[in-house]
């Protein structure tokens, strides 16, 4: 009698006898018991369903916000273009139930005892943002075995990371940028460094006045023309960067023009004029107010409907383009002579020369509706205006539709009027400042979305290597269950691998590396406290709330104690009208003795399980001006701040705070360049003013480069690595090995 080998082994379907081979019967049941959580169902999340579903994982859920965009399809390869407008989640989860394997076939020796195997396999879709508190909250992470992340933004990876260190789950994260990629285990059990340990390649912010007055490159033009977008279109015109307030400018003017007559003189021939000029010649370019454009926009607003409400019928295209023409000529002519005759560019290299925009530009038909159009063509000055004048008519156009008075959405790469309107007016500004290259719109839309072109490939590398890395998580969870140890045996066989561009010397593409211990000074995973530096007399309780509480530190639905005073708190039982009050408070104002220098504020988070403890010290003295005052009543001198990951060392009022050398600096002035003055981004909108920068271009924000090209060519087994994103000089210490 012939024994069949099958016998010997629970069941298992027949395509996953190989697995089974390689990684154990044990290890296998895992794989068919285990309950999974994928965040994100986008180009890393496609790669991971197919192989969780080919590896016979039964059990998955899936949570996804979107829905799927044409733009996708090229590498998203579970959708289809008849799927598009449908959630992500939803379609990539019905693909991947279909390829997991079948259960086992009875047979005489084979009887199924086993249900986990027989039982329905369920892929579950969640169409949601993972930051919704009711449905995905720590009780709901709890459920899974393993997270994974497949993530495409920093936000969105914090609160995973946030809830799977509460609810004791570990996290697979992973992150792509082109031919780059990582992947990484965070376990707090197994005591390795969580997502927030190290500070993120901060995204690269420009000073408000190389936007707005002196842009020297392609990408300041782009970040100019998104604020110029936000001024036509958005709902306020005060949200956007060159908002100018003609009331203060008119009193301003008013108050200079008493004609003291100090002489400037140009480069520009040697031409001088005195203030009083300038004030005049202002005067007659901005036909009467302080601002040369603002009059032009807030006319064009009004006639495309943007401001109008309630808005009765579209306006004439011709109505609409003359007014174009004269906003375009305020912009790109009055404005750039009136700088000029500020003595603005007594220093450039190049003085911009005006663009005045003639009457047949704006009437021309647009370079995009012209026979043998391509993205990549690039467009003339002439070419530039028809285009915004097109857009500006098709807003106008389309404003009886839906919502007559809402007005557009923000500012949208894959929004076709959008990105036509800002490569347009970038590029005429790129003209006036003679800047090189004049970007297509292709390219423009690169910039202007800090795309870098995703590879599928990449994806499906990271996806493959964190699907190996569960494998490993698996088995140390089965060694804890069959009483092997603690937790720690994960963190000896997992690995941080990186996906490098160029080969190691050994010729490897692939580097991993030990997992990190967590950093000390982690508030997060540490509970280390926060050092904050700012105006306290300025601040208010609002400012610090939504700055630094919600959009530096994360908290979703934060309680904000001083000693034992609650001064503010948010959540589902909360009257919200309770803490108005305290709100537009300073901060040396709240109760429980104010947040004045040297005091401590207990800030928490239920949703999250997290505490933090934030040193207070006080600032007001951020940028001194030439003859070495304080300028202290600007308001970007105010909004200042900066924060860390230590204590500061509390000494008495106004004295400088060396934060900088506290490590998680995110925002910090005394880095800026040159002791320019920058403003931290009020908008919640995380790219207004920032791009992300690189080496070769943009990158995304998930990737955690600062270590990745440590020295692939270094053949030791030990490596001690500078973390360029810290202060330069900080070290990390990390191991590699050759296994993944
Ligand atoms: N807060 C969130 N909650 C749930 N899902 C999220 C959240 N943030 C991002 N995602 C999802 O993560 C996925 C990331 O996938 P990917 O990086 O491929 O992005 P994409 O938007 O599909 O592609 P691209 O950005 O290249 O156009 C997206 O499907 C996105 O919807
Ligand atoms: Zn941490």
């Amino acid at each position: 009698m012939t024994v069949d080998a099958e016998s010997t082994y629970p069941p298992c379907p027949p395509i996953l006898r190989g697995m089974r081979a390689a990684l154990g019967p044990a290890l296998l049941a895992e794989i068919l018991h285990s309950r999974i959580l994928l965040i994100g169902s986008g180009g890393i999340g496609c790669e991971l369903l197919k192989n969780l579903a080919l590896s016979g994982f039964r059990h998955v859920e899936v949570v996804d916000l979107d829905t799927i965009d044409v733009s996708n399809l090229n590498r998203q390869f579970l959708f289809r273009s008849h799927h598009v407008g449908m959630p992500k989640c939803v379609v990539a989860s019905e693909a991947a139930l279909r390829m997991v394997p079948p259960p086992p076939p009875t047979t005489p020796t084979t009887p199924i005892q086993d249900d986990a195997t027989t039982a329905k396999a369920t892929y579950m879709p969640h169409h949601g943002n993972v930051f919704d508190n009711a449905r995905f909250n720590v009780p709901y992470f709890q459920k899974f075995a393993i997270v994974l992340n497949a993530l495409d933004n920093v936000a969105a990876r914090r609160r995973v990371n946030r809830l799977c260190l509460a609810a004791n789950v570990p996290l697979i994260e992973a992150g792509t940028a082109g031919y780059l990629g990582q992947v990484t285990v965070i376990d707090r059990p197994s005591n390795t460094e969580c997502y927030e340990c190290q500070p993120k390649p901060t995204q690269k912010v420009y000073p408000i006045c190389t936007i707005r007055s002196t842009p020297s490159q392609p990408v300041h033009c782009i970040v100019w023309a998104k604020e110029l977008y936000k001024l036509c279109f958005g709902p306020k015109v005060e949200d956007s960067m060159l908002y100018e307030d003609e009331e203060s400018l008119r009193a301003e003017r008013d108050g200079q023009g008493d004609g003291d007559g100090d002489e400037k003189k140009n480069d520009d021939g040697g031409r001088t004029t005195t203030r009083s000029d300038m004030s005049k010649g202002e005067e007659e370019a901005g036909g009467g107010g302080g601002s040369t454009y603002m009059d032009a926009i807030r006319d064009l607003r009004s006639l495309i409907g943007v401001d109008s409400s309630p808005y009765s019928s579209p306006s004439q295209p011709s109505a609409v383009r003359s007014k174009a023409r004269e906003a375009l000529t305020a912009l790109f002519s009055t404005e750039i002579v009136k700088q000029i005759g500020m003595d603005r560019y007594k220093t450039a290299d190049r003085v911009p020369v005006p663009i005045s925009p003639g009457v047949d530009w704006v009437d021309a038909i647009p370079p995009t509706t012209r026979e043998g159009y391509t993205p990549t063509d690039v467009w003339s000055p002439a070419d530039c205006v028809s285009e915004i004048a097109s857009c500006l008519v098709e807003v106008a156009e389309n404003a009886l539709t839906p919502d007559p008075t809402s007005p557009l959405p923000e500012f949208d790469k894959d929004d076709d009027v959008a990105m036509r309107f800002v490569t347009a007016a970038s590029n005429l500004r790129s003209y006036v400042f003679g800047i090189e290259p004049i970007q297509s719109l292709y390219d423009a839309k690169g910039m202007a979305g800090n795309i870098i072109p995703a590879i599928a490939t990449t994806n499906a590398i990271v996806a493959g290597l964190q699907v190996l890395q569960m494998f490993h998580v698996l088995r140390a969870q089965l060694d804890v269950k069959s009483g092997g140890g603690e937790g720690g045996k994960l963190k000896e066989c997992c690995r941080y691998i990186y996906c490098l561009r160029d080969k190691t010397r050994k010729g490897y593409l692939l580097q991993p590396t030990s997992l990190p211990d967590p950093n000390p000074d982690c508030f997060v995973c540490r509970n280390a406290s926060v050092s904050l530096v700012l105006n306290t007399h300025e601040w208010t309780l609002d400012m610090f709330l939504r700055r630094i509480i919600k959009k530096e530190l994360g908290f979703a639905e934060p309680t904000i104690m001083i000693g034992e005073d609650i001064v503010y708190e948010e959540g589902e039982d909360i009257d919200p009208s309770e803490y108005v009050a305290n709100l537009a408070k300073k901060m040396t104002n709240l109760p429980g003795g104010g947040a004045g220098h040297g005091s401590v504020l207990r800030i928490e988070d239920f949703t999250q399980d997290l505490e933090v403890e934030v040193s207070v010290s006080h600032r007001d003295r951020w940028i001194i001006d030439d003859e070495g005052e304080a300028k202290v009543d600007d308001r970007e001198e105010i909004e200042k701040f900066e924060i860390g990951g230590k204590k500061p060392t509390v000494s008495k009022e106004n004295d400088s705070v060396d934060a900088k050398s506290n490590g998680n600096v995110a925002n910090s002035a005394a880095s800026s360049n040159e002791g320019e003055a920058r403003t931290e981004d009020t908008n919640d909108s995380d790219d207004e003013i920032e791009l992300i920068e690189g080496d070769d271009g943009p990158k995304l924000d998930g990737i955690d480069d600062s270590r990745m090209y440590a020295d692939s060519k270094e053949e030791s087994k030990k490596r001690t690595l500078v973390d360029q994103s810290g202060n330069g000089t900080k070290k990390a210490k990390m191991t590699v090995d050759d296994s993944v």
